[in-house]
């Protein structure tokens, strides 16, 4: 990495524009320099077999690393009509299957291991698609953390059984998993004292851990609830999870679905996972095999409610993830009816776990109607990058950032690579350019169809296309091994969004690198980008201070200027409200934490009227460690 960030600080654009001699004076990078002419690099010939068009003749299909998660393999359950989910409670399967335990007579019976499982599941250690943990990895225990809300539970340190299932505990070894992360170690003990959470953390921070692993493990120590006495004849036809995870796109779902199955290996609990632009038959079918634990984009799984495939009458545990998110995407009408129209339990009898990068006043509407009394957990100042990125701002044209790129992509050539451009067009175009050029790229963005997106993120997680050109599609949530270089060609106009991009490397405590192409054209995010290199310790260049200063003349004073308020208040906006008499805030941290009054005060009605009468219960305390607050981010 070393080597790389000096040969980045090499960089000239004047290098870029070095020609080989041919009359197209195509760019010939560093490593191809050298080599005898007519050959495309090592992967060349037919362009058509190459890696950015749909044929996908060139690169191999690993589907290992892919997202094809429509074969549930653990949840192999024929015995369709008389199945799991008529028996009630009690003696739900008849037939053991490799990987799945059962839950009988109230007791959780785990299956026997499983080599192979453990193999395709956790992969082999060195193996390019499994990430550990980096070397900055305790560093994470340096990030303030704030806790408010009444009676937060004391964090745990370490993965032990109690407080967590012994089951969940050796799947989280398997995973070569040591220590929990910060939201870890507090969401633990929050969900397992049955109170609400929601929770800003940090990209690359571990929120998916986060929610599965309190939600299995109480799942493993409760096992499943019965099928209501109320649902009707058709039940057979229908499944009835016990958790629900709600997150906004395909990718991201099939991840955390991927994540479930190694924590539920063993279990009772069957994962399944639905999204939209796959085949719905295919889904059904796979939902009939089993299904306790839903993941789900909002819009496919209204539909397979409204086909009556669905039954949320028994979800004992809702998770929002990326929530903010979800809302920009507007899906925030299908997930009010899937919460508040549909058979699900209200708000006091389910628990509710909410996580989002960013807390606008739209996520807080939510949080308001979702949860109950709830805990906010506020891990790393929200918005923030981590101090594993190296940030790199270059200044480039518009019209020489293609030759820039080949040198930066010359200068790197291990770790995985993601360029960021802002139109789907733009990506094709640049995708089919490093092609041309020799590099071996591919593409993602939203009018590739499903297939050629799963395809296009297995190429690039195997490494056989380590190169992916991107759209915003994959600037959130994606959490791909050994990432090492993010660039944004194109800056995005909302410093969250940067935020989020950068944030596909540095994963785990791993170090990364971050560069960006500036120019004129990004003033409107100048004045975020200066806050956030600042915040993280990074160096802030001398041209970028410079058009900051100019520009705050030009009255942009929010950071990047998000529509939506951008990266919102990280603090606990319930402190912000007159209706918290008698609270009390320790702050351990050195986080500003000045309460301020009006905003959400007693105008707000529905949910937080039980909040407002409180004489003592209100309390917030910081557990940061105080000496390490600018140490990490
Ligand atoms: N306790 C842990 N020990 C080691 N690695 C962990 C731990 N928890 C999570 N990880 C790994 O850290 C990486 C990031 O985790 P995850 O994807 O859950 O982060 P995130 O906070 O959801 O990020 P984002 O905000 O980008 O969605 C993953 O590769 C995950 O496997």
């Amino acid at each position: 990495m070393a080597d790389i960030t000096q040969q980045m600080n090499n960089l000239s654009v004047e290098q870029g524009s070095q020609g080989n001699g041919s009359s197209r004076s195509q760019y010939v990078p560093p490593h191809l320099r050298n080599r005898p002419s007519g050959g495309n690099g090592s992967f060349g010939g037919n362009r058509r077999g190459g890696f950015n068009n749909n044929s996908f003749g060139g690169y191999d299909n690993n589907r290992r690393g892919g997202y094809s998660n429509n074969n549930n393999s653990f949840g192999g359950y024929n015995n369709r009509r008389g199945g799991f989910n008529n028996s009630r409670g009690s003696g739900r399967y008849n037939t053991p299957k490799p990987g799945v335990g059962r839950w009988v007579d109230g007791k959780h019976e785990p299956a026997e291991r499983n080599d192979r499982l453990e193999k395709e599941l956790y992969g082999v250690d060195d193996e390019p698609t499994t990430q550990s943990s980096g070397i900055n990895f305790d560093n994470y225990d340096d990030i303030p953390v704030e806790a408010s809300g009444e009676g937060v539970p004391e964090p745990i340190t370490a993965f032990t059984a109690p407080p967590l299932d012994p089951l969940l505990v050796e799947n989280v070894k398997l995973s070569r998993f040591t220590k929990p992360t910060p939201v870890q170690k507090y969401s633990v003990p929050i969900v397992a004292a049955g109170r609400d959470l929601m929770a800003c953390a940090q990209t690359g921070s571990g929120k998916t851990g986060g929610f599965l692993f309190p939600v299995l493990s109480e799942s493993y120590m409760n096992g499943p609830a019965s099928v209501p006495e109320t649902a009707g004849a058709f039940s057979s036809h229908k499944v009835y999870p016990t958790a629900l995870v709600m997150a906004p796109t395909r990718e991201l779902v099939s991840q955390i679905f991927d994540e479930a199955k190694k924590f539920s290996y063993r279990s009772w609990v069957r994962p399944s996972v639905v999204y939209g632009g796959a085949d719905i038959g295919g889904q059904i079918r796979n939902l009939e095999r089993g299904c306790d634990l839903l993941v789900a984009t909002p819009g496919r799984l209204k539909d397979l409610l409204e086909r009556g495939r669905v039954s949320l009458a028994n979800i004992k545990y809702l998770v929002l993830d990326e929530a903010d998110r979800m809302l920009d995407m507007g899906f925030e009408p299908q997930i009010r009816h899937i919460v508040q129209e549909c058979d699900m339990p209200g708000v006091e009898d389910r628990q509710t776990l909410m996580f989002s990068a960013t807390f606008p006043k739209e996520i807080q509407y939510l949080a308001r109607d979702f949860l109950k009394e709830y805990i906010f957990l506020s891990v790393g100042r929200v918005g923030s990058t981590s101090e594993n990125i190296t940030q790199k701002i270059l200044y480039v044209e518009d019209e020489e950032k293609k030759s820039v790129l080949l040198d930066l992509l010359s200068a790197n050539d291990n770790g995985l690579t993601i360029i960021f451009t802002e139109t789907k067009r733009m990506a094709d175009n640049l995708a089919d350019f490093l092609y041309d050029q020799g590099f071996p790229a591919t593409a993602i963005h939203g009018d590739r169809s499903q297939y050629e997106r799963e395809k296009a993120l297995a190429a690039f997680k195997t490494g056989s296309a380590p190169i992916l050109v991107a759209t915003a599609v994959a600037a959130r949530g994606l959490d791909i091994p050994n990432v090492s270089h993010i660039v944004n060609f194109d800056l995005p106009s909302d410093i969250d969004d940067y935020v989020h991009r950068i944030g596909r490397t540095g994963r785990a405590g791993n170090i990364g690198i971050a560069t960006a192409f500036f120019n004129r054209n990004n003033k409107n995010i100048v004045k975020g980008l200066v806050d956030l290199l600042t915040e993280a310790n990074q160096e802030v260049p001398d041209f970028l201070s410079k058009i900051a200063r100019e520009s705050a003349f030009g009255g942009k004073s929010m950071r990047g200027g998000s529509t939506r308020g951008g990266r919102g208040p990280s603090r606990d906006f319930r402190k912000q409200g007159g209706g918290f008499g008698g609270s009390s805030s320790s702050n351990w941290g050195n986080s500003s934490s000045s309460s301020s009054s009006g905003g959400w005060g007693a105008s707000n009605n529905g949910g937080y009227s039980g909040y407002s009468g409180r004489s003592n219960g209100y309390s917030s305390s910081n557990y940061g460690n105080p000496s390490a607050s600018n140490s990490w981010w």
